[in-house]
């Protein structure tokens, strides 16, 4: 079902989910492109499926929430699209990188020039002796020193601080700044050396409400100017107002997407249409929704059948199987449903 909702409240019911290609919107070759992604960690004996089978396409200039509870394997992904981890198996290519191909040399150019970083501590993202045009200039001259002249660097430096509408803090080191200012400088030293893919791991997640949602504005902004894909990570409830797409990650898969749309109706009134997707992986695996499971009973094993435009679920019950019996016959063909022969 699809789902209409005000401008101005912009936020997405839940209760309607839909069976969609993986990954859900068209898929081409894919900026960021993970398939079957597996992360396990050892730790005194004890082994963690942190990522178990995951996938995920991002089109080159897509801009891309990742959401989910703790625990449920965000940041794992999120380290290793940053080549500062290795998968344990599948394959993670970013801008026609191969990830698990890498070697040391190739490692430290990819971190300089094809991905930029935002994380969530502030200490992470800013050097606090510089300001923040020092902090700007920084990855320009270690990236580079002899490729720019010097004009061009500070010109470019301007030009970022003015994109992120932090110009007029220029000069000021991190303690003088508040933490939305911080985080805005902190995307345009991840920007200084044009990345193709901007990756950021809760950025919004030291700052209240308002100012999350300034942050995630920016970073809509610098993707939709520089067409840098965009990955951002977060906790924030909120983030789907502020981009097309979020994937939702349980238990270390991909679980749902939710996809957004501005639609003009009959009146001319702009409305933003959201649609949640369950993803479908390529062997035909989806993760039911949690209080779909609940609702009915769900567990262990459930009754599938085919229908003519549909596939019907149902929980593994005497007095559902009579039922689920009849809907397949009916429909003339069946899944797992009761078969008679
Ligand atoms: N270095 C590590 N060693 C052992 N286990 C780890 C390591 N890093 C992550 N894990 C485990 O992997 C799982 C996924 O962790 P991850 O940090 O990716 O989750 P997350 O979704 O980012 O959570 P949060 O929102 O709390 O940051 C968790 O069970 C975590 O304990």
């Amino acid at each position: 079902m699809t789902t209409v909702i005000d401008l101005d409240d912009g936020r997405a019911p839940a209760g309607s989910w839909r069976g969609g290609p993986e990954g859900g919107s068209g898929r081409g070759g894919g900026e960021i492109l993970c398939r079957d992604l597996v992360r396990i960690f050892a730790t005194d004996g004890v082994e963690v499926q942190a990522l178990q089978g995951l996938n995920l396409t991002v089109e080159p200039g897509e801009i891309v929430a990742v959401v989910g509870a703790s625990g449920s394997g965000k940041s794992t992904l999120l380290t290793i699209l940053s080549g500062l981890d290795t998968p344990t198996g599948g394959t993670a290519t970013v801008a026609g990188t191969d990830l698990l191909a890498m070697g040391p040399k190739a490692r430290v150019a990819y971190q300089r020039h094809t991905v930029g970083f935002v994380w969530q501590q502030t200490s992470r993202n800013l050097l606090p002796y510089l300001t923040a045009r020092e902090n700007v200039l920084m990855p320009l001259e270690l990236a580079a020193p002899s490729r720019r002249e010097r004009a061009a660097r500070a010109r470019r430096v301007d030009d970022l601080l003015d994109l992120l509408e932090v110009g007029h803090v220029a000069e000021r080191r991190p303690a003088e700044m508040s933490g939305g200012q911080q985080q805005r400088v902190a995307i345009a030293v991840a920007m200084a050396n044009s990345p193709r893919v901007l990756l950021a791991d809760e950025p919004t997640g030291e700052l209240d409400e308002a100012t999350s949602a300034e942050v995630l504005e920016a970073m809509r902004g610098v993707n939709r100017e520089t067409g840098v894909t965009t990955l951002v990570v977060t906790h924030d409830p909120t983030v789907s107002e502020h981009v097309a797409r979020t994937v939702q990650i349980r238990d270390g898969r991909t679980s749902t997407e939710t996809l957004r749309r501005t639609e003009t109706d009959e009146h001319g009134q702009a409305r933003h249409v959201s649609e949640e997707f369950a993803v479908l992986d390529r062997v035909g695996r989806l993760q039911l929704p949690e209080d779909f499971m609940a609702s009915l009973g769900l567990r262990d094993r459930v009754r599938l059948a085919l229908e003519p435009d549909h596939v019907g679920v149902w929980p593994d019950t005497p007095s559902r199987a009579a039922e689920t019996g009849r809907d397949t016959g009916s429909a003339g063909s069946g899944g797992s449903g009761r078969s008679e022969r």
